[in-house]
């Protein structure tokens, strides 16, 4: 049988400071009534409140747990609401690739370091990895690696020089896919054989999204004379498009998602224990659903993230999304497949069917372009992160700029400061209260979650406590409750180490590995033991609670929480 209880006697008296401030309009009873309509299917609703207790001897245990030392040191110097929300992401690469200069981006808050797989030996990135997960278990980080697989891309293998090459107007160049030993004048390798079939005379050849254009004078075998229409530069690997009647040629739907080199490369990342997989160059959901079943048999939980990068991908966006467990808005490929001009709207779009659909999302490439040269970035530059991070984005990425660039480190703390900046403006302008209408539970228990987490969230912006705490094995609940964008930080304590690492990428979220028992009770003090004996929580601090877990008993004094039991 059902019951339902929304005790608000269980606030203690005198009320937590910040609570104070908000009690005379907080409408709780309003806020849960949509529970009231579960009643009948057999809900518990409990909600009580109180206030922290000071340190206590028997949090010496927890104090080793998993928590990032970065995030740590965060909190304690700015405070909850000082916590950057934001994630980011660092593109390792021979600029970064040191324990020392691993370190200095761990310390400048890289919450993944990436690696992709286009780039370098195997040993190489090997090499890497350990170094990261050296850092984080020897100095206490929380650093989760992805690796990026090569895919599909057509692109120059080689064009004769080792930096840049300059195409002048009306020059003629030759496109082939033979290979062959040193330099050849005017004559560029591209690195897929299929590379000239179907072309015709007269179609354009776009370099880099429009760094340079040729028009096809002639086709020869595999091979393509062309007339260079729009001078400009061929860099290593620039990417290679072909245009007819101002539409796209597609040429990926020929190509497998994973060729043999990225089982390979998947291979390696299952045996040196990566966190993410990013695929290039998705086509659509049976890719992703590919790589989720391999992975599955094999017993991993590494989360597949779906890359964003071409013209088909923008068709079935939907059923990519739906299918994989994030998304990266890789605006270096999509802005040679679509107009540069359409950029802004395909990545706010993709953001928002994210955030439906409650996936995680990674806004990539060109984010500081200059600073791979420069020292400070341009206002654009600050503009267009600042941008991402109004839309909500979960994360933030570095490619070349960390990579490769002279300023890998302040790149970052330029990535830091403009999110926490325009997160603080977010909140002052009360952003946030857009929180997503899209319903994604179709069994009960997964709708109870998400209106568990819909409602935790603005019962944590309208009572303005200082953090929510939620108990998550899988890390479900907390990526509902940062669905919302709620404004206090969402500490996310999980037993599984696989869970901590996923959750790295999601925005708001602070995961914490401990030991959970069945009692939550015994979980929520020690828990809350665990970050007061850290030293941030303090007397007086308001905690909102959030668990899909049965408490066994009930401590209504040592917390403020948000609970939902279901009876069988
Ligand atoms: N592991 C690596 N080894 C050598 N160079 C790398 C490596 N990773 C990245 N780079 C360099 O950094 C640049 C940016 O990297 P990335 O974000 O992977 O973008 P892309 O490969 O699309 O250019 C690359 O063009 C490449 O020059
Ligand atoms: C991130 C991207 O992919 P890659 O760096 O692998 O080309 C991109 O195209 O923007
Ligand atoms: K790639
Ligand atoms: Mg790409």
């Amino acid at each position: 049988m059902a019951s339902f209880t929304a005790d608000l006697s269980l606030i203690p008296k005198p009320l937590p400071k910040t609570l104070r401030k908000t009690i005379s309009r907080v409408s709780l009873s309003r806020k849960i009534v949509p529970f009231n309509r579960l009643k009948a299917k057999g809900l518990t609703m409990h909600v009580a409140s109180a206030v922290i207790e000071p340190k206590t001897e028997e949090t010496e245990e927890f104090l080793s747990l998993g928590f990032d030392v970065v995030t740590e040191a965060e909190l304690t110097e700015k405070g909850f609401l000082g916590l950057r929300k934001t994630k980011l992401v660092c593109t390792v690469g021979p600029a970064c690739c040191s324990y020392e200069e691993l370190w200095k981006l761990a310390m400048g808050g890289m919450n993944v370091a990436r690696l992709n797989m286009c780039h370098n030996t195997k040993e190489w990135h090997q090499d890497v990895i350990r170094k990261i997960k050296k850092l984080n278990s020897e100095q206490g980080f929380c650093v989760s690696v992805m690796i990026d697989t090569e895919g599909s891309q057509i692109h120059v293998a080689d064009h004769g020089a080792p930096s840049s090459v300059k195409a002048e107007d009306g020059s003629i160049w030759f496109f082939t896919t033979e290979q062959f030993e040193g330099c050849r004048p005017f004559t560029v390798q591209a690195s897929y054989e299929g590379f000239a079939e179907g072309i015709k005379e007269g179609d354009e050849l776009v370099v880099d999204g429009g760094m340079a254009t040729f028009k096809v004078i002639e086709r020869i075998g595999n091979d393509l004379r062309c007339e260079c229409i729009d001078p400009g530069l061929l860099l290593p690997r620039a990417k290679l498009s072909f245009w007819r009647d101002g539409k796209l040629v597609d040429k990926h739907h020929e190509l497998p998602t994973l060729s043999t080199k990225d089982w390979s490369d998947i291979e390696f990342g299952i045996s040196e224990g990566v966190d993410f997989i990013a695929m290039s160059f998705v086509k659509d959901a049976d890719a992703v659903n590919h790589l989720k079943n391999y992975l599955s048999t094999k017993n991993k939980s590494i989360k597949v993230l779906a890359k964003i990068e071409s013209l088909e991908s923008l068709h079935k966006l939907e059923e990519i999304v739906e299918a994989s467990d994030g998304i990266m808005v890789a605006r270096g490929d999509l802005g040679v497949e679509i107009p540069l001009e359409q950029i802004p709207t395909v990545q706010e779009d993709i953001i928002n069917l994210c955030r439906q659909l409650n996936k995680p999302v990674i806004v990539a490439s060109q984010l500081l372009e200059s600073m791979i040269e420069y020292p400070t970035p341009t206002r654009a530059e600050v503009a267009d992160v600042s941008e991402a991070v109004r839309q909500y984005a979960d994360a933030l990425m570095l490619s070349g700029e960390s990579a490769v660039g002279s300023f890998g480190e302040k790149a970052l703390s330029v990535l830091r400061m403009a999110s926490s900046r325009m997160e603080l403006w977010s909140r002052e302008e009360n952003h946030q209260s857009s929180v997503p209408q899209h319903k994604l539970g179709i069994s009960l228990p997964d709708q109870i979650a998400e209106q568990i987490c819909n409602c935790a969230s603005q019962m944590a912006n309208n009572l303005g406590v200082d953090a929510v705490f939620v108990y998550t094995r899988h890390g479900q609940m907390a990526s509902l409750l940062s669905r919302n964008r709620p404004n206090p930080p969402i500490f996310a304590f999980t037993d599984e180490k696989s869970t901590q690492m996923a959750l790295n990428l999601q925005w708001g979220v602070m995961p914490i590995l401990v030991d959970l028992s069945d009692d939550m009770d015994d979980n929520i003090t020690k828990t809350t033991d665990l970050i007061k004996a850290k030293a941030m929580l303090k007397e007086g601090d308001a905690v909102l609670i959030v668990s899909d877990v049965i408490p066994t008993r009930s401590t209504p004094t040592v917390y403020q929480s948000l609970q939902v039991k279901i009876i069988s």
